[in-house]
């Protein structure tokens, strides 16, 4: 099994790269389904076990899928007979192959998805994404862990309200509304960059869609989309990790091609806090300040702070001279670093939805175990700051969505190695 090892105590300095955005390409990937004729080309794709997963998942489906990893470009070929059913085998791998569902559902008039299960941050259902397809004429059955959705004469245009502004949810019913029969209106939907990025690739693949980015999305339906291409977004949460990584260390790093709009509310709190954040012409340069200063930060959907940067975030907060406290109002579980912060002398209380941090922390270096994606990233940041050897093991999750984080941290000057203990 895989660890990182870091030794602590190396302010960051230099130039760090942004790869693609992982919750960018994984439904872009699943729209390539859409594409009745020609070949659709994507660049800027990051190499992420994510990406291959899903990669998996639609060759299980007959899309021809080739990842061309020197440039970061993968092709899409789904112009033959498409198969109906993504399999618990590959579903059961990544939550996210549930956004194959619309795509799906739309080329074909029948879809077949493993539902996919919790993990360890929340439960996770998918309750809104089958009342929009319901409410564009499709019938959902579950049984045997399957969701089984049919609209044998199509799917219709409707008027859609979300309860939550669910990302994925806005994803699978968008792609299912671009081959339905007239308009469908959908309220209340997420607002993610993520989400601006599959609307322009759709729109690239002749789709009509307006209202990307706002609350409200408008999509006329039509009768077959085409093959495009597409660049990738930049990862604004690996992008987030680094400008957090800089403000932990007292470093000064420029974060090549961050886009500060993507990251507003943690740059805000970067700022709150006494770090200096710079726009320069070629990305986000951020500097450290001797003493952080303590903050609140709550959680919400974009714009408000991603939740994808609270674990990250709650370590600069228990680095920070006093006390801070963090809500995380997305997902209901996700403080499960903590107890393994707890393990490198963070001390806190969690009331509810919230959690009260009490810096400054002096962290000491221990041996802890990722939880998940962003607790594994949290914990090696932890690690750039503690006395001594931490050793952050479970690193299948953290290359869920960080392609050689420990590559690029020692670039910048930390001590970080990966290394490979076949003794485990
Ligand atoms: C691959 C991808 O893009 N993943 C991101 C996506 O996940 P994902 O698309 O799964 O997140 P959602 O926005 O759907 O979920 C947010 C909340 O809504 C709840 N919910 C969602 C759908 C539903 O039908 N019913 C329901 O109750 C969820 O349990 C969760 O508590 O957005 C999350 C919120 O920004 C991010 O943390 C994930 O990194
Ligand atoms: C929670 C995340 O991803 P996913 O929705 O793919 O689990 C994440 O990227 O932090």
């Amino acid at each position: 099994m895989d660890k990182i090892v870091v030794q602590g105590g190396h302010p960051l300095t230099g130039t760090v790269n942004v790869e693609g955005a992982k919750n960018a390409v994984l439904p872009i990937l699943a729209a390539g389904i859409l594409a009745s004729s020609g070949q659709t080309s994507l660049t800027n794709c990051p190499i992420l076990s994510d990406v291959y997963v899903m990669n998996d998942v639609l060759r299980s489906l007959q899309v021809h899928a080739d990842f061309e990893e020197a440039q970061h470009q993968i092709t899409l070929d789904a112009t033959g007979q498409l198969n109906f059913e993504a399999p618990f085998e590959y579903v059961s791998k990544m939550r996210a192959s549930i956004v194959v569902l619309g795509p799906l559902l739309a080329r074909l008039g029948h879809a077949r998805v493993a539902l996919p299960g919790g993990c360890a941050i929340g439960s996770r259902p998918i309750d809104i994404h089958l009342r929009g397809f319901e409410a564009m004429g499709a019938q959902i059955e579950l049984h045997e862990g399957y969701v089984d959705a049919t609209a044998p004469d199509g799917l219709h245009g409707a008027m859609i309200y979300f309860d939550f502004p669910s990302v994925g949810a806005t994803q699978n019913i968008m792609m299912a509304a671009t081959l339905a029969a007239g308009k469908t209106v959908i309220q209340n939907v997420a607002r993610e960059p993520e989400i601006i990025d599959l609307a322009e690739l759709l729109t690239e693949m002749g789709a009509k869609i307006t209202g990307a980015g706002t609350d409200t999305l408008e999509i006329e339906g039509v009768a077959a989309l085409h093959g495009a291409n597409h660049r990738i977004v930049q990862d604004r949460i690996e992008a987030g990790t680094f400008m957090v990584a800089a403000a932990l260390t007292k470093g000064n790093v420029l974060v090549k091609d961050a886009i500060s709009n993507h990251n507003q509310p943690l740059i805000a709190k970067l700022r709150e806090m006494g770090v200096t954040v710079t726009a320069e012409a070629t990305g986000l340069r951020i500097i450290g300040p001797d003493e952080l200063l303590p903050v609140e930060v709550e959680t919400a959907p974009y714009p408000g702070f991603p939740t994808d940067l609270q674990p990250q975030m709650t370590v600069l907060q228990l680095a920070a001279n006093g006390v801070s406290t963090l809500t995380e109002n997305v997902f209901e579980n996700r403080f499960m670093h903590l107890d393994e912060l707890r393990r490198m002398n963070a001390k806190y209380e969690i009331k509810g939805d919230s959690v009260i941090l009490h810096g400054p922390t002096k962290f000491e270096g221990a041996e802890v175990a990722a939880t998940d994606l962003r607790a594994a990233s949290a914990l090696v940041l932890a690690g750039l700051v503690a006395s001594g050897e931490t050793v952050v093991t479970n690193l299948q999750y953290l290359d869920r969505g960080y392609y050689q984080l420990e590559q690029k941290l020692s670039n910048l000057g930390a001590n970080v190695k990966r290394i490979n203990d076949p003794q485990d």
